[in-house]
């Protein structure tokens, strides 16, 4: 048996990828070879997602059919509705999403795992009906009837008409865009290797998004951008931020939106992100949020006096999905709407070229002994 334990996995590398890369030494992300900035700086999210899936950006016409398709399979069935609408309020809304992903599984039992175009096709009606589910899901909590998609709009226009029956100005409509480009794809993620281990017993797709959901929910991963707000919001004074930090790092508490395993220079993402963020805290800010931002700014800076600890891309995201209106047990499912496109692009890849993950482990427990009699 090996003794090198890498636990973790740190810094092991597992398998080849050709959708994305994530290079630590220049702060620098690729997709299908094009940096993340400048897809930020000029695409849409749906050529973007096109890209992941099929490694090239559309031309006009495949744009085109792309939207058509993605506009075409928004709408839930009436039964999918009503189990969502069964399941407990208490329950967080990855749960939903979770659920959800089970129920379309349930529909959609897989014929032929091998099958790419098949695979995604499942994918594209993945990515068009979660936002319908979000949408559906926030509505409820907050005690409204749901808005049915509107297939005139684009994806972002359509999410915001679907959650709150308008859409907002093109500036905030362009900022969510950009937190789904830069959420959709990062390599070898904890819920992506989720989705890939799934695959890699040739189970289905759906099972390997459920799997991969769970593994996003977690705070230290995606669920980071919820406990970004609920932490900046418990902060409330910008005056009280150090004293907070202080306290927190005493009693060794990881600290929310801060850190990655892979950048230890600063995520490639946060810059763009952090435009974004400005630009809409510029224009659309209130007081409240104009507080929130200083408690956010200081802790920045506090977190880098005493650790040297860059914040990840959940940092700058969660303040502005909550500038655009967005309720904060929402912010990991939108990075399911957004990371659907990376998860289904590696079940795809890992399909090409399948080989069981299964690593070994050292044990550590009693000496093979007698059981008592
Ligand atoms: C989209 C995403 O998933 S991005 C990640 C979102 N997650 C978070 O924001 C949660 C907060 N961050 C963390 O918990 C961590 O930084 C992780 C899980 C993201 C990465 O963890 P690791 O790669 O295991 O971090 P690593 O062990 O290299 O940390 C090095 C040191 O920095 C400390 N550290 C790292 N992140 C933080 C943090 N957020 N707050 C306080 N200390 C931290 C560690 O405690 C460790 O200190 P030590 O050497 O004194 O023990
Ligand atoms: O890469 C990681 O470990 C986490 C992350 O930033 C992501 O999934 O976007």
């Amino acid at each position: 048996m090996s003794t090198d334990i890498r636990r973790g996995l740190t810094g092991v590398v597992v398998d080849t990828t050709a959708i994305s890369t994530v290079i630590s030494e220049t702060n620098s992300l690729t997709y299908g070879g094009y940096a993340v900035q400048d897809l930020a700086a000029s695409r849409s999210w749906e050529e973007v997602a096109h890209l992941l899936w099929h490694g090239d950006l559309p031309d006009a016409t495949q744009l085109a059919d792309f939207r058509a398709a993605e506009a075409a399979q928004r709408r839930l069935d009436r039964t999918g509705q009503e189990v969502l609408r069964k399941l407990p309020e208490t329950c967080h809304p990855m749960d939903v999403l979770r659920t959800a992903v089970s129920y379309f599984g349930a529909q959609d039992p897989t014929e032929d795992l091998a099958d790419r175009a098949a695979n995604q096709a499942k994918a594209l009606s993945l990515f068009a009906k979660l936002p319908t589910v979000v949408a559906l899901d926030l509505r409820r909590r907050r005690g409204q009837d749901p808005i049915p998609p509107d297939p005139t709009l684009g994806y972002a226009e359509n999410f915001f008409h679907m959650c709150f029956g308008e859409v907002p100005s093109a500036d905030v409509v362009r900022a969510f865009e950009t937190t789904m480009i830069l959420y959709a794809e990062h390599s070898f993620n904890a819920s992506t290797f989720a989705a890939r281990v799934i695959t890699s017993t040739l189970s289905d797709l759906y099972s390997a998004v459920t799997g991969a959901i769970g593994a996003l929910k977690g705070p230290l991963h995606g669920g980071a951008n919820e406990a970004v707000m609920h932490m900046l919001v418990a902060i409330d004074d910008p005056d009280r931020v150090e004293s907070w930090l202080d306290e927190a790092l005493a009693t060794k508490q990881k600290i929310m939106g801060f850190g990655h395993r892979v950048y230890k220079n600063g995520d490639s993402r946060v810059p763009i992100m952090q435009d974004a963020l400005d630009n809409l805290i510029a224009t659309h800010a209130d007081d409240r949020v104009r507080r929130l931002a200083e408690v956010y700014t200081r802790l920045q800076t506090a977190m880098f006096q005493r650790k040297a600890i860059h914040p990840n891309l959940d940092y700058p995201s969660a303040l502005a999905y909550h500038v655009m209106g967005f309720d904060t047990p929402t912010f990991t499912p939108i990075f399911v709407m957004s990371r659907i496109t990376g998860w289904t692009a590696h079940i795809v890849e890992q399909l090409t070229a399948n080989v069981l993950i299964r690593p070994l482990s050292a044990y550590t427990g009693p000496q093979q002994r007698p059981v008592p009699a």
